[in-house]
C-alpha cells in the first residue's frame, strides 16, 4: 500500500506548495479533511490516526497543538514533519536539513518527528557550518547575516498586502534583533555567539538571498577567499541540491533565479587584496526554504522517491 500523508494547513502558502509537489507522485496518497472542518481537533485527530505522516503547515501555536493531538494517539501516532518554527531547536525533534552533515539524511529517515528548517536559516547554516567545522571561522566569531525575501515568506496575510499594493516596495525588519530564526541559525550553524540577523522583504513574490560579510584578517590564519570556497566545495561534493558556484568578478545577484526548484547556490565573493569576503546563498524561500525541503524530508521519512522541483521550473544545474 502506498504511504499516506495529511497536510494540516494545506490551504496556506507552504501547504499548497507541498501539495502541488506531492501531486506529481504516484507513490504517496494525500488525504484531506473537509475545508470547513480544517480547524476541528476531532476531525484532525481522526485523520491523523489513518495516515503514515502528517505535515504541519500552521502558525507556531497551532503546530504545537497539532503535535500534541498526534502525541495523544500514542503508539498509533503518525510521523510528523513540522514546517513551523515551533520545534526547530527542540532536542526531541530532528532538524530536517538533509545537507547539515553526512549523517543527517539517515537521522531524518529514522526520526518520528522532524522540524523543517526556516527559510532564512537554511542558506546561512549551509554557508557557515562547514566553515566553522573546518576551523576557518571560530564558533564565537561575530557574524552578521543580511537577507532579502520575496513577500510570500510572510504567508497569506503578507501576500494579500503586496497584491493589494498596500505594502512598501522594500523594507528592513527584525530590527529589534529578536527575529524568530536567530536561535535556529545559531544552534545549527554551530555558533556560540548570537549572530546579528537583518532580514528584509521586497516587492517580488518569491526568491531569497542570505549574505554574510567577513573581514578575513580577523579569521585564524587569515584565509583567502579561495580557501573558504574550497571548504564549501569539499563539504557539498555530490550533494544533489547544493551547488557551490564560482563568483564572477563584477557579478550581480538577483534572488529569483532558482524559483520553484529545490536548489541552492552558495558563493564566496572575495577580494583577497582587501582581505574581505561576502558569502551568499541564493534559493527559493518557498523551495529549498520551505516546501522543496519538506518534500525532500518526506521522501527520507517514508523511504520513497520524490520530485522536489515544480513542473515548468527552470532546470538549474543545482537540481
Ligand atoms: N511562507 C514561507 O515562506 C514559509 C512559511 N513557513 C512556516 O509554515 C507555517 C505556515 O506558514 P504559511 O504557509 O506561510 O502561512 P499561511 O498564513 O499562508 O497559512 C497558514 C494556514 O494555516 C491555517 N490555520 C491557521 N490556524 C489554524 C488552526 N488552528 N488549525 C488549522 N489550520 C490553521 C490557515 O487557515 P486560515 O487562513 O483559514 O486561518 C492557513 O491555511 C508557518 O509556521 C511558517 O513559519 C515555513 C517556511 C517558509
Ligand atoms: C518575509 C517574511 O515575513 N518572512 C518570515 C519568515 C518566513 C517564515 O515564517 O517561515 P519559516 O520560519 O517557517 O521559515 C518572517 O520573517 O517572519
Amino acid at each position: 500500500m502506498t504511504p499516506s500523508i495529511f497536510i494540516d494547513g494545506e490551504a496556506g502558502t507552504t501547504g499548497l506548495q507541498i501539495r502541488q509537489r506531492l501531486e506529481l507522485l504516484s507513490n504517496v496518497t494525500v488525504r484531506s479533511i473537509a475545508p470547513e472542518r480544517r480547524k476541528d481537533p476531532e476531525a484532525r485527530r481522526a485523520m491523523m490516526e489513518e495516515v503514515d505522516l502528517v505535515v504541519l503547515c500552521l502558525p507556531d501555536d497551532a503546530a504545537r497543538e497539532s503535535a500534541a493531538l498526534a502525541a495523544s494517539l500514542g503508539a498509533r501516532a503518525p510521523k510528523l514533519l513540522d514546517a513551523s518554527t515551533a520545534h526547530r531547536v527542540a532536542a526531541d525533534w530532528e532538524y530536517g536539513l538533509a545537507e547539515l552533515s553526512p549523517e543527517q539524511p539517515a537521522r531524518i529517515a529514522a526520526a518520528a518527528r522532524v522540524s523543517n528548517p526556516g527559510c532564512y536559516p537554511t542558506g546561512a547554516i549551509l554557508l557557515l557550518r562547514p566553515l566553522v567545522e573546518a576551523g576557518l571561522i571560530p564558533a564565537d566569531h561575530p557574524i552578521s547575516v543580511n537577507a532579502v525575501s520575496g513577500y510570500s515568506g510572510g504567508g497569506n496575510a503578507m501576500i494579500a498586502a503586496y497584491e493589494a499594493r498596500t505594502a512598501p516596495d522594500f523594507e528592513l525588519y527584525g530590527l529589534t534583533l529578536e527575529h524568530k530564526h536567530v536561535a535556529e541559525l545559531q544552534l545549527h550553524a554551530g555558533l556560540t555567539r548570537r549572530p546579528i540577523f537583518v532580514p528584509s522583504v521586497g516587492d517580488f513574490r518569491q526568491g531569497m538571498i542570505d549574505s554574510i560579510p567577513l573581514h578575513l584578517d580577523l579569521l585564524p590564519g587569515r584565509p583567502d577567499p579561495a580557501a573558504l570556497e574550497d571548504a564549501l566545495r569539499l563539504r557539498y561534493a555530490g550533494a544533489e541540491h547544493v551547488r557551490v558556484v564560482p563568483a564572477e568578478a563584477g557579478a550581480k545577484l538577483e534572488p529569483q533565479a532558482l524559483n520553484n526548484t529545490n536548489g541552492i547556490e552558495l558563493r564566496v565573493h572575495g577580494n583577497a587584496r582587501r582581505g574581505q569576503a561576502v558569502l551568499t546563498a541564493r534559493y527559493d524561500n518557498l523551495g529549498k526554504g520551505a516546501s522543496g525541503a519538506a518534500v525532500q524530508n518526506i521522501g527520507l521519512m517514508l523511504g520513497v522517491a520524490v520530485q522536489t522541483t515544480l513542473p515548468g521550473a527552470t532546470q538549474q544545474a543545482a537540481e
